[in-house]
């Protein structure tokens, strides 16, 4: 039986904020990004990963730019108290870049914190504790004095425990965990005495995260809470404001650019939405919709199908097709007028200019993925994605009503198979129908001679097993090759329309030309040709033309 949800679920209260600004806010600059894939991802993993795993991810998520990277809970598992001693040990961790830790507010696990990071040159020690209504009832059974009292008491180990350190520069980083449902004035009380001990400076400031832990609201929601705390925290120029939203609704990249709007400095995330549950924020959808608002996101995702296979080989997960930007399909049109766009797109895009192709928020080449998947045509496809295609492949450029003569014939074949039909399959349709159509003529050489408008035209072909010579005379090579094959045929070739360009590059250019042409009173049909020589390529096009529509009539 359906449960009904108005007896079962709480809605959640948004809070009053009805002069916020953040709606009014532009993104101009990247907030700090932080990757947590090594922490939260990790410990949503079912297999955690190994050292040698972490060491190679922490490697590439340098390489991508992050300069803040979360690598563990070193107090809770071996592997992790010794990848950062291998990080620090073996001088792995670069100038610019910071080490962070997790640890829960309790002595013990603060003091093996703060050992795995001996030596280290600077580190940002990530200390949270539950303070939200549920944990208070549930999980703490205390009040608002007694979580208060774990973050206060936490922070004062970790100020003298650091403070045995001074080679370290130590970064403080303080979580009330499940902001999202904490009441904001509570949330602001417990941050504000963390840093009444802790005495940030705008010189030496200190990192709260409000996370998101389970996401409970609508983004906007989120972003008044995180508006509320920017301007009502004590300190706030000592204090690095920062997010973390999980994904439980669906919605976390929009909560976490909701919040940088709202104030927040700094988000941490993962590659790919990995991370507890339904996952943390996506932090290369994040940083690439800024670079699509033509922001440097300071992160370089340029290799994505490499980083995609990374992850996927470190976490076990795989990347969904449709994952905005890394997906396989993301920029793959099977429909016909996406097609279109595309193929009309790709044409007129000035090389030096904004980029303007229609469905393709951003260009597939800056991520080092290739054209080739932009267009798949099935049968929902059109003649845009079939001539793209085959020019992609082959380099043939159809004039616009053979490229809706020749869809038909690739649309027969993916509707009668209902499977896709790819660049292979087209080009070799239309070669069958196009260019290999010997009978009932076939072209063996051509003549011609005279001047313009007087022009003649010899064709030796073979019909029906016999070797015949053609002659004819007109206003120009085709017009007299026309008049050849009519004299043959006994009825009169009329050429509709004509088009020619060249195909390769080089020594190995040949010229195509596509004629359509009608023999007495049919229907026009397109023939094509392909030679060394644009003349003998027009003929050859002109008896392929003539062959179909006599194949045709049969
Ligand atoms: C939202 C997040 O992602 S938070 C990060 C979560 N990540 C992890 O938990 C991964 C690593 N954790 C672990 O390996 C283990 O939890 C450890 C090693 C840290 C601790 O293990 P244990 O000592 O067995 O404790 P356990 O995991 O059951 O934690 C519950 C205890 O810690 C207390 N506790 C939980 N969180 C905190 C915290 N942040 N600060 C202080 N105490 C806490 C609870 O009150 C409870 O205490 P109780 O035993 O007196 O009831
Ligand atoms: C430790 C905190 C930041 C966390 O992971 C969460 O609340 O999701």
């Amino acid at each position: 039986m359906i449960a009904n949800p108005a007896q079962k679920y709480r809605r959640f209260e948004p809070i009053q904020l009805p002069d916020r600004q953040w709606p009014n806010q532009v993104i101009e600059k990247p907030p700090i990004w932080m990757s947590t894939d090594l922490r939260d991802g990790n410990q949503a993993l079912i297999d955690p990963m190994s050292v040698e795993t972490k060491m190679r991810y922490f490697k590439a998520l340098v390489e991508m730019g992050f300069k803040e990277i979360e690598v563990g809970f070193p107090s809770a598992s071996e592997t992790d108290f010794n990848l950062v001693r291998r990080l620090i040990e073996e001088n792995v961790i670069p100038d610019d870049v910071t080490i962070e830790v997790l640890t829960q507010a309790r002595q013990d696990l603060i003091e093996r914190t703060v050992e795995s990071l001996k030596g280290a040159r600077r580190a940002i020690l990530h200390m949270y504790n539950p303070i939200a209504p549920a944990f208070r009832k549930i999980v703490y059974n205390t009040d608002k004095a007694g979580v208060k009292e774990i973050a206060e008491q936490g922070t004062r180990w970790v100020k003298a425990l650091t403070e045995q350190h001074p080679e370290t520069e130590w970064v403080y980083q303080y979580s009330p965990e499940v902001f999202s449902s904490t009441e904001v004035e509570f949330a602001k009380e417990v941050c504000d005495a963390v840093s009444a001990i802790w005495q940030p400076t705008p010189q030496r400031k200190m990192i709260f995260n409000l996370p998101a832990t389970v996401e409970m609201s609508t983004p906007n929601t989120y972003a008044d809470q995180i508006e509320w705390m920017h301007r009502n925290l004590n300190n706030r120029d000592s204090i690095i404001l920062s997010v973390h939203p999980h994904n439980d609704r669906g919605t976390a990249v929009a909560a976490a650019e909701l919040a940088v709007m709202a104030g927040a400095d700094r988000v941490e995330g993962c590659l790919f939405g990995n991370g507890e549950r339904t996952g943390n924020v996506d932090l290369v959808t994040l940083a690439l919709n800024l670079y699509s608002q033509g922001i440097n996101p300071g992160l370089d995702f340029s290799q994505i199908d490499q980083i995609r296979q990374l992850a996927e080989e470190c976490t076990q997960l795989p990347v969904h097709p449709r994952h905005p930007y890394a997906g396989e399909l993301v920029f793959t049109a099977f429909s016909g007028s996406h097609q279109d766009a595309i193929k009309k797109g790709f044409s007129k895009q000035d090389p030096e200019g904004l980029w303007e192709v229609p469905y393709l928020p951003i260009d597939p080449a800056d991520l080092n993925r290739s054209y080739d998947a932009v267009v798949r045509v099935n049968s929902q496809s059109g003649k845009g994605g079939v001539s793209f295609l085959l020019q992609q492949r082959a380099g043939f450029e159809l004039p616009r009503r053979l490229q809706i003569e020749f869809s038909k014939t690739v649309q027969k074949v993916s509707d009668a198979s209902g499977k896709e039909v790819n660049s292979a399959d087209i080009f070799s349709l239309f070669d069958q129908e196009y260019l290999q159509v010997n009978s009932p003529y076939q072209f063996h050489s051509s003549k011609i001679s005279g001047e313009e408008h007087a022009v003649e035209a010899h064709i030796n072909s073979i019909f029906e097993g016999q070797q015949i010579s053609l002659s004819g005379q007109g206003n120009g090579p085709i017009d007299a090759a026309a008049k050849a094959l009519a004299q043959h045929t006994g009825q009169t070739i009329t050429v509709v329309d004509y088009h020619e360009h060249g195909l390769g590059a080089g020594s190995d250019v040949a010229a195509v030309c596509y004629v359509e042409i009608k023999i007495g009173e049919s229907q026009p049909i397109f023939g094509v040709g392909q030679d060394e020589n644009i003349t003998t390529a027009a003929i050859k096009a002109l008896i392929n033309g003539v062959n179909r529509l006599i194949l045709q009539a049969a």
